[in-house]
C-alpha cells in the first residue's frame, strides 16, 4: 500500500470489511449515548433526498425510537432545505416518506441565500460566482439547522464520511458544521449497504451523488466534479490499489484541505509546517 494511503485509511478509521447490521446497531447506540451523556433533547439533519442524508436519518429515527422505549423523550426534526423548488423534489419526498421522522419540516433556504447574494454584489461590486453562491447554500442550510437546534435545545447531525472526508469534499462550516457524526469511517458503497439493509427503496440507495449547489448545473454529480469515481475512492479507503492518476489526485486533494478536518489553524498547531 502507498505510505500515505495507510495514515489516511489509518485517520479515517476506514474498514475494508464491515458487517451492515452491526454497523448499524454500533452506531444507532452511538447516538443514543451521546444525547444522553449530553442531555440533549433529539436530533435536526437536512433531508436532500441524497442517500447519505436518507442513512443517517433513518437511523437518527430508529435512536429516538430506541430512547422512547428506555424512557428517553426525544424529538427528531428531518428538515427539507430546498432552495425554492428543488428539481428532484420527488426522491426527497421518498426520502422523507421512508425517514418517517417524528416532526417533518421544510425551511426554504431561497430568501437567505437571495439576499446574502444581493448583499455581496453591493459590497464587493461583483456578481458572486456560481460556485462560492453554492457554499453559500450549504452555509445557509447549516444556520437553518443551528438555529432549529437551538430552538430545541437539539444536535446537529452531519453526514460527513470517509468517502467525502479524504477529498474534503463539503463546504467548510456549511455540511461541514454539525455536532455529530453518525457515518464517521464509513466509504459510499458502504453507507450504501447500510441503507440497502435498513429496507429503503433502490431508488434511494442507488441515487446517483451530487452536492447539488449550482444554479448553472442542478444535479451535477460529484465524479462530474471531483474527476474521480467513487469506486476509485472506496477502493483506495480499502487500501486496494488503483490506477496512479487517481491515488494521486486523491492524496492531492487530502493534503490541500487538512485545514477543513480540524478546527482552525493557531499558534499553537504545527500539522501544517
Ligand atoms: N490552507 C488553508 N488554511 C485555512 N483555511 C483555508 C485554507 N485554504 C482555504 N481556506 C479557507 O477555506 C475556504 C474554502 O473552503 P470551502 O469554503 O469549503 O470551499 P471549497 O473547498 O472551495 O468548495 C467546497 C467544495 O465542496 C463541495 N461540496 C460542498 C458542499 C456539499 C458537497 C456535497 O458533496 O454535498 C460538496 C463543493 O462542490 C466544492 O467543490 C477558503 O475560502 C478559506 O476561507
Ligand atoms: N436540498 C437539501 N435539503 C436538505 N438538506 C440538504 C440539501 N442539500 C444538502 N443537504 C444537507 O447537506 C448534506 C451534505 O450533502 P451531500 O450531497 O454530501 O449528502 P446527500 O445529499 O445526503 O448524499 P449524496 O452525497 O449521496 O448526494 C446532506 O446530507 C444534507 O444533510
Ligand atoms: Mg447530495
Amino acid at each position: 500500500m502507498r505510505e500515505l494511503q495507510v495514515q489516511i485509511i489509518a485517520e479515517l478509521g476506514v474498514q475494508a470489511h464491515i458487517d451492515p447490521a452491526a454497523e448499524i446497531t454500533r452506531r444507532v447506540t452511538f447516538m443514543k449515548d451521546y444525547l444522553k451523556a449530553t442531555r440533549t433533547k433529539g436530533f435536526v439533519l437536512g433531508i436532500s433526498g441524497g442517500l447519505d442524508s436518507t442513512l443517517a436519518g433513518r437511523m437518527a429515527q430508529l435512536a429516538v425510537e430506541d430512547l422512547a422505549n428506555d424512557g428517553v423523550e426525544a424529538n427528531f426534526i428531518a428538515v427539507r432545505l430546498p432552495y425554492g423548488v428543488q428539481h428532484d423534489e420527488g426522491d426527497a419526498q421518498a426520502a422523507m416518506d421512508f425517514i418517517g421522522a417524528k416532526s417533518a419540516q421544510t425551511f426554504n433556504i431561497a430568501p437567505a441565500v437571495d439576499g446574502f447574494e444581493a448583499e455581496f454584489a453591493k459590497t464587493a461590486m461583483a456578481d458572486v460566482s456560481d460556485f462560492n453562491k453554492g457554499n453559500i447554500k450549504a452555509r445557509s442550510r447549516m444556520i437553518a439547522q443551528y438555529a432549529l437546534a437551538g430552538h430545541e435545545n437539539l444536535l446537529v447531525i452531519g453526514t460527513d464520511h470517509a468517502a467525502e472526508s479524504v477529498t474534503g469534499f463539503f463546504t467548510k462550516f456549511g455540511d461541514g458544521g454539525a455536532d455529530i457524526l453518525p457515518l464517521f469511517t464509513l466509504n459510499k458503497r458502504q453507507n450504501r449497504a447500510l441503507l440497502k439493509e435498513l429496507g429503503a427503496p433502490e431508488q434511494l440507495y442507488n441515487k446517483v451523488p451530487t452536492a447539488d449547489l449550482l444554479d448553472g448545473k442542478p444535479g451535477r454529480t460529484d465524479e462530474e466534479e471531483l474527476g474521480i469515481s467513487y469506486e476509485q475512492i472506496d477502493d483506495y479507503l480499502e487500501g486496494k490499489t488503483i490506477p496512479e492518476a487517481a491515488a494521486a489526485a486523491i492524496e492531492r486533494r487530502f493534503l490541500a484541505t487538512r485545514h477543513k478536518r480540524t478546527v482552525p489553524v493557531s499558534l499553537l498547531d504545527t500539522w501544517w509546517r
